[in-house]
């Protein structure tokens, strides 16, 4: 078995992880169907939606609202429709999850490296993790644009792996989606998956994560239990 190294860096995704960014996700979505005379969509269908980057979420929008598959030149069209609305609403109503501050000042201050890694826009994740005042306790962010490719493909957690020279051990990352524990499985690294988020109705524990949490507060505890478990 491969020597196990303590953690040195957290990787976190951002909806549905750190952010209840859904609320405004689903106005901007409708205000992006109601621009296109089209019928609009309820939250519950925008939170299942949510995970493959704002295209697939407006692809996924418009087939419901056509009721057919969506010709690729009349998404590129919706696109800036929809960036427009989600840069209007970004944090009118998202909401940071219990816990996320405490446990990431305290995660912060023990020394760990800390990165974002999400499927949203660039554009829009430096603004919103300032908006709630955490943005100063990441030195890494991507956004799905940020590389070549997104999760659940591994090259995210491997440029992170690679900027901050680290053995797979050493990196861990949290997410609420299989697509957050399919990109750490194909990266070689360890997860944990949170139950609270968005992950398509399904139940994150099928995607195989090193561990499930219930509440963003049990993270530190695991982390830490974790810690002492490979330092023995
Ligand atoms: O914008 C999305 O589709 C999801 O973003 P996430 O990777 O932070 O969950």
């Amino acid at each position: 078995m491969a020597q196990c190294k303590p953690f040195k860096a957290i990787a976190f995704d951002l909806d549905g992880t750190l952010i209840d960014s859904v609320p405004d996700l689903a106005a901007a979505t409708n205000a992006t169907l109601a621009e296109l005379n089209l019928t609009g969509c309820s939250e519950e269908q925008v939170r299942s939606w949510v995970g493959n980057g704002a295209h697939v979420l407006i692809e996924r929008a418009l087939i419901f609202a056509l009721g057919e598959a969506v010709e690729a030149q009349r998404l590129e069209a919706a696109m800036p429709i929809f960036m427009k609305h989600y840069e209007a609403h970004l944090q009118r109503h998202s909401k940071l999850y219990d816990g996320v501050i405490n446990v990431l000042e305290q995660l912060h201050s023990m020394g760990y490296q800390l990165a974002v890694v999400t499927n949203k826009p660039y554009r829009f994740t430096i603004p919103l993790l300032d908006a709630f005042g955490i943005g100063h306790l990441f030195t890494q962010v991507l956004g799905g644009d940020s590389l070549d490719k997104m999760k659940p493909d591994p090259l995210p957690l491997n440029h992170l792996l690679q900027q901050w020279q680290l053995d797979k051990t050493e990196l861990l990352m949290v997410g609420d989606s299989k697509n957050d524990i399919l990109a750490a499985k194909a990266a070689g690294i360890s997860s944990i998956g949170l139950t609270y988020g968005y992950n398509y109705g399904e139940d994150i524990g099928l995607s195989g994560p090193t561990a499930v949490c219930d509440t963003f507060s049990e993270v530190l505890a695991h982390i830490n239990d974790s810690q002492k478990v490979m330092e023995q």
